[in-house]
C-alpha cells in the first residue's frame, strides 16, 4: 500500500472526499517536494496534484512524485475549483490560517470545507527505512560536531561562540542546524529554551547544549549538560537526578508502551528527589520532518509507542537563579525495545 493509498483510507475514515494539504512538512511528506512552505497538495479519491509557483518549476519536476500545476493564488484556487466542486474537502485545521480559509471559501463556493487534524501526521509517525537513514545521518553529524566543539566549552568563551562553532561543524558536514542552538550557561540554564547569548561562560558552571542537525529535511535533536570546572554539590545533585530519570525512561521504552507512562516514570523519579516542580516541560516528542511531531510524550498524551517511531527522552530541571540541567537522547523504538541513536558522551558528575 502506498502512502497515498493509506492517506485516502484515512480520508475515507474522516468522512472527506478530498484533502487540501498546507502544512509544509505534510506537503513534503506526501509529494516529495522539498520546498513545502511554497507548495500545497490537493488529494482526491483519484488524483493528487502539487501546486507551487514558477520559482520551483524545475525543482518540483525533479522532486515531486505527482503532477504539478505551476501558479500562484488565486489561479491555484481557480484551477482546483472543479476538483473540489460538490466535495467534502478537508483542510488542516492546525495549520491553515483564518485568512486562507476565507480564500478557500471564496474560491470554492460549491465545496464543503471540513476541518481535519493529524491525517498526514498519522502517516509520518513511524519512519520508513529511507527516513531513518536521514535521521541517523543527521544525528551522526550532530554527535560529531558536539565531540569536536566540546573542548572549547570552558571559562571565558561565550555561549554564542559555542553555538557558532557547532553550527559551522554541522554545515561543513553537509547538514543544516535543526533549530537555533541552545547554549545556556550558569543561571541561564534555568531557561529551558535559552538561545545562545553573548554571556561569557564562567568557572564551576553547568552549560546546557541542545542541538540538532537536518539532513534531507529530517531532523535530529539531542541535549547534553556539561560541567565547566568543579560545579557545586547542589548542581551535581540536579545533574544526577536528571540523568537517573533520563536513563530510567529510556530503559522503559518498548512498543505498546504508553507515552504518558514514560512521562510519569520520569516525573515520579524527579519527585523522589524533590525536583518535580522544576521539570517544566514534557518528557519528549517525536522527531522527523518536524523537530516536534507525534507522538507526544506528556502526561495527557494518548499515544502508544510503535516500532519505527523516533522519539526524544529529555527530562530537565530548571531552578531560577541557580541554573538547570537537561539530558536528551534521540531514540528509535524497535520491535523488541529501543535503540539510542545519539552517541555523544554524557558527563558523570
Ligand atoms: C525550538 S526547538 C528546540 C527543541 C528542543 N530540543 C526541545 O525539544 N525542547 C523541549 C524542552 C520542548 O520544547 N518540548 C516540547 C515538546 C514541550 O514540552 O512542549
Amino acid at each position: 500500500m502506498t502512502a497515498l493509498d493509506r492517506l485516502r483510507s484515512a480520508m475515507r475514515r474522516a468522512g472527506i472526499d478530498a484533502l487540501w494539504i498546507s502544512d509544509p512538512a505534510n506537503v513534503r511528506a506526501v509529494s516529495g517536494f522539498s520546498s513545502g512552505k511554497d507548495g500545497k497538495v490537493l488529494v482526491t479519491a483519484d488524483s493528487a496534484i502539487l501546486y507551487t509557483d514558477a520559482r520551483y518549476t524545475v525543482q518540483a519536476a525533479e522532486e515531486a512524485s505527482m503532477p504539478q500545476f505551476i501558479a500562484r493564488p488565486p489561479d491555484t484556487y481557480t484551477h482546483a475549483r472543479e476538483a473540489t466542486s460538490g466535495q467534502r474537502v478537508g483542510f488542516e485545521a492546525d495549520h491553515l490560517t483564518v485568512a486562507l480559509l476565507d480564500d478557500l471559501r471564496d474560491h470554492w463556493p460549491d465545496a464543503s470545507l471540513v476541518p481535519v487534524r493529524g491525517l498526514v501526521h498519522g502517516l509520518r509517525v513511524t519512519k520508513t527505512a529511507r527516513e531513518l537513514d536521514a535521521i541517523r545521518a543527521a544525528q551522526r553529524i550532530a554527535d560529531h560536531a558536539f565531540a569536536q566543539v566540546r573542548p572549547m566549552i570552558r571559562p571565558g568563551v561565550t555561549e554564542l561562540d559555542v553555538a557558532l562553532e557547532l553550527e559551522l561543524a554541522m554545515r561543513r558536514a553537509g547538514a543544516q542546524s535543526a533549530f537555533d542552538i541552545i547554549v545556556a550557561s550558569g543561571p541561564n540554564g534555568a531557561k529551558p529554551h535559552g538561545v545562545a547569548s553573548g554571556r561569557v561562560i564562567g568557572d564551576n558552571e553547568l552549560v546546557t547544549v541542545d542541538m540538532g542537525a537536518r539532513v534531507d529535511g529530517y531532523h535530529s535533536d539531542m541535549t547534553r549538560t556539561v560541567a565547566v570546572g568543579d560545579p557545586s554539590a547542589e548542581l551535581r545533585r540536579l545533574y544526577r537526578a536528571v540523568l537517573e530519570a533520563e536513563q530510567a525512561a529510556v530503559a522503559a521504552i518498548r512498543p505498546g508502551g504508553r507515552a504518558a507512562d514514560l512521562d510519569r516514570l520520569a516525573r515520579d523519579l524527579l519527585t523522589g528527589h524533590g525536583l518535580c516542580e522544576y521539570f517544566a516541560h514534557s518528557l519528549g516528542h517525536g522527531v522527523g520532518l518536524d523537530v516536534h511531531e507525534a507522538p507526544g510524550l506528556r502526561g495527557t498524551s494518548e499515544d502508544v509507542l510503535e516500532a519505527g517511531m523516533v522519539i526524544t527522552i529529555e527530562p530537565g530541571v530548571y531552578v531560577p537563579g541557580v541554573g538547570g540541567v537537561r539530558i536528551e537522547d534521540l531514540v528509535l523504538v524497535t520491535e523488541t525495545g529501543y535503540e539510542v541513536l545519539s552517541t555523544a558522551e554524557k558527563e558523570q558528575l
